[in-house]
């Protein structure tokens, strides 16, 4: 099929190099003509395990541009563009609105619009409407993205569901899709329009909702000296409850989980439903960082002038994305106590307006700290060798943000652990 994909960040890149594996030509249409150009030059903007291999094995089948030509020989035409939140925690659907501002002129009755960006509830109902007032008979489909960024890849090519969600007359779209995923073997979800937006929302707030879930526990395992991560496994194995997304530490972050859950709130505000379990969801995960500064405060006395090395910057391993990461909000947290941080990320360059140092190495980072800090998971945090961190550091504290490092080899090296909940 032809696949015009409007949007080439992390969801529209990545779906269209796996739709070019799948044996599908598709475009790749972005308003920013530099990300554009640089695809263009076979350069990659983001950083994403696999996905630079993929354009590459498929280029004969990737094209980029910046502007509207192709929209029209699509088949199908992606939308996968931002939704990010605006001043008052709702999503900002005007990108969409400009992506459909662009393809109106050219969009034709042959044709399927598919929504891959999470947007509001009722927002394809209303995009169906205004098509449908300016003379197009388009078929429009809810197709949410549920990849997680650091494997978008696999999870792209290995989804545990495709949902579909579709108008009650619609009797095309759901066979164009399966033509579409031909080759992906998953389970098929078809529903409403409105219902594949929920699905979207309430998937994310449950598995935010999880991780809030076991940083409460993580709280009274402080409290009454147990160790959560036995909690996690003593709970998890329940297969009704299940073992992903129960691992405690600083909290969740990225694109997607603080901004959908409190869009989820709003939508609720809106309708006048007070959501008391999305709302507890955002309390404990915004005040998750204050629990690890209070337990700083404790062993370390008052932060001022202490110099402190922070592992991780991005919000997650195996990504260089830092939108809404914890590990930056601590960050700024210690600055603005007036501690001498000094960061560290693989692949996270810190952003001009984040006042901090940066080191090229962990080594640097680690040079005469008082107290290290783990906040992102990334593999070579886990796998260091904890006697040569003794030497390298001038105090002996060492605080797991994700309680993923190796708590007795730390402590065997004669060095202080502080996890979250760890007993
Ligand atoms: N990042 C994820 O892991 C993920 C996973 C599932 C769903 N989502 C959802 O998918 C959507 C996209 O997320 P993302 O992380 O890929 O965003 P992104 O910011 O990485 O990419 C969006 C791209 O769209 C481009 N763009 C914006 N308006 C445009 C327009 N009118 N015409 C052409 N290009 C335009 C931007 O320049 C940018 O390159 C969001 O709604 C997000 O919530 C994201
Ligand atoms: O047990 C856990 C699991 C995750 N996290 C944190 O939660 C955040 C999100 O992690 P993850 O879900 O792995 O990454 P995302 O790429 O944000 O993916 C989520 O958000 C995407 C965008 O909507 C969805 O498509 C995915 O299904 C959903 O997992 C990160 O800060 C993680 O460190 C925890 O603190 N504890």
């Amino acid at each position: 099929m032809n696949v015009c994909m409007i949007g080439a960040g992390y969801v529209g890149l990545t779906t269209a190099a796996v739709l070019a594996k799948l044996g599908h030509t598709v475009h790749c249409i972005d308003e920013n003509e530099q990300k554009i150009a640089a695809l263009q030059r076979g350069d990659i903007p983001i950083y994403e395990p696999g996905l630079a291999e993929l354009l590459t094995d498929y280029k004969s089948r990737l094209f980029f541009h910046h502007n509207e030509q192709h929209i029209k020989e699509a088949d199908v035409i992606f939308i996968c563009v931002g939704t990010p939140p605006d001043l008052k925690g709702k999503p900002d659907v005007s990108y969409v609105h400009r992506a459909m501002d662009t393809l109106i002129p050219y969009i034709g009755d042959h044709q399927t619009l598919v929504m891959k960006s999470t947007v509001p509830i009722g927002t394809n109902e209303r995009i169906y409407k205004r098509l449908k007032n300016e003379g197009k008979h388009v078929r429009i489909v809810s197709n949410p993205e549920f990849l997680r960024e650091g494997s978008a890849i696999y999870d792209s090519l290995h989804p545990d569901r495709i949902v579909i969600g579709l108008r009650d007359d619609d009797d095309r779209s759901l066979s164009v899709m399966q033509t579409l995923y031909a080759g992906i073997h998953a389970p098929y979800v078809v529903t409403s329009l409105n219902g594949a937006e929920m699905i979207k929302y309430a998937a994310n707030a449950f598995l935010a909702t999880k991780i809030s879930f076991i940083n409460e526990m993580a709280r009274l395992c402080d409290a009454y000296d147990v160790d959560v991560t036995d909690v996690a496994k003593g709970i998890g194995l329940d297969e009704r409850i299940g073992r992903h997304f129960l691992q405690a530490g600083i909290g969740y972050g990225g694109s997607c989980f603080p901004k959908d859950v409190t869009a989820l709130i709003q939508m609720a505000y809106e309708q006048m439903v007070r959501p008391y379990m999305l709302e507890a969801t955002k309390t404990i995960n915004d005040t998750q960082i204050y629990w690890y500064i209070q337990k700083m405060k404790r062993t370390l006395g008052a932060l001022a002038g202490k110099r402190i090395a922070v592992l991780g910057i991005a919000f997650k391993p195996n990504t260089d994305d830092i939108r809404e990461s914890p590990a930056l909000s601590f960050i700024k947290k210690l600055h603005a106590l007036g501690a001498d941080v000094i960061a560290h990320d693989p692949k996270v360059v810190v952003p001009n307006d984040v006042n901090v140092k940066q080191a090229k190495t962990i080594h640097e980072a680690l040079q005469k700290a008082d107290a290290l800090i783990v906040a992102t998971d990334w593999d070579a945090y886990k796998q260091l060798n904890w006697e040569e961190v003794k030497g390298m550091m001038n105090g002996n504290v060492v605080i797991d943000g994700r309680n993923s490092l190796p708590r007795e080899a730390i402590m065997n090296a004669g060095l202080n652990y502080i996890g979250v909940g760890r007993g």
